[in-house]
């Protein structure tokens, strides 16, 4: 369980969280949604230990989270704008290295699981420099669900997916929190927040101005709610 209690994170004068209260049960799939500069990336690098909040805390099954808590880092896995590859090594190195840090008992095994599911089995040994936007964010994929986290942070995780690896990533998703996994993921698309999330929160002015279970409202509604906080035309 993921508790987040009176959050605020300012950068400079900028009060960019404002008192962020949010409750995530184990195995709970939520799908955040926010305008541009929200503060959504931020929530989930604070979660992550990547970043400090200014005040208030995130517990997770009771623990305080800390920067400096590696029990935290190996509980999560994260799918951020930055790929935390090395350009340098090959996809299969990177893996290799990612899953000595978190010690797997077989992990050649797993990188060959995780490979056939993004679908770059192929391009296991070329270095992850040659490779184009959407394999880079196969292969973030791939490094994220490497330790099987108990909790993935997902940020727009769907950036730069072709539709195929989209439809496969996503019943990849739905099989990970079917297994008890909590998930949390931003995105913009409302159709696929709302067809991945068992709740949904939107983040807007600082603060969860909505928290629902996705069955608390119809498309309609969900729609309204969107246009409401999020804005956007395609809505
Ligand atoms: N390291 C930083 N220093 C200063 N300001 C920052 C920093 N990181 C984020 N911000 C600011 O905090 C606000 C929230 O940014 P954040 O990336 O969390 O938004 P977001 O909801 O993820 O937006 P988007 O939908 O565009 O990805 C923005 O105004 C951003 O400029």
């Amino acid at each position: 369980m993921i508790e987040i209690e009176n959050l605020h994170k300012q950068f400079g004068h900028h009060r960019v969280l404002r008192g962020i209260n949010l409750t995530i049960a184990q195995g709970q799939f939520l799908t955040l949604f926010g305008p541009n500069g929200a503060g959504k990336t931020t929530l989930l690098k604070i979660i992550a230990t990547l970043s400090r909040p200014t005040r208030g805390c995130v517990r997770l099954n009771g623990y305080e989270l800390r920067s400096d808590w590696t029990e935290a880092r190996r509980a999560i896995g994260m799918v951020s704008h930055q790929s935390l590859l090395y350009p340098d090594l090959t996809l299969y190195e990177n893996l290799r290295f990612f899953a000595q840090l978190y010690a797997l008992p077989d992990p050649d095994n797993r990188i060959r699981h995780l490979l056939d599911e993004v679908g770059l089995a192929h391009r296991a040994h070329d270095a992850v420099r040659t490779f184009s936007r959407g394999m880079i964010q196969r292969a973030t994929i791939a490094r994220a669900l490497l330790h099987d986290p108990l909790i993935l942070l997902l940020d727009e995780p769907f950036t730069g997916l072709d539709e195929g690896a989209a439809e496969r990533f996503g019943a990849l998703l739905a099989e990970t929190a079917r297994r008890g996994r909590t998930i949390i993921m931003t995105t913009h698309n409302l159709e696929q927040g709302l067809a991945l999330g068992d709740h949904i929160a939107i983040l807007a002015g600082g603060k969860i101005v909505h928290n629902a279970p996705r069955e608390a409202h119809t498309m309609d509604e969900w729609r309204t709610l969107y246009r409401r906080y999020v804005g956007g035309a395609h809505a």
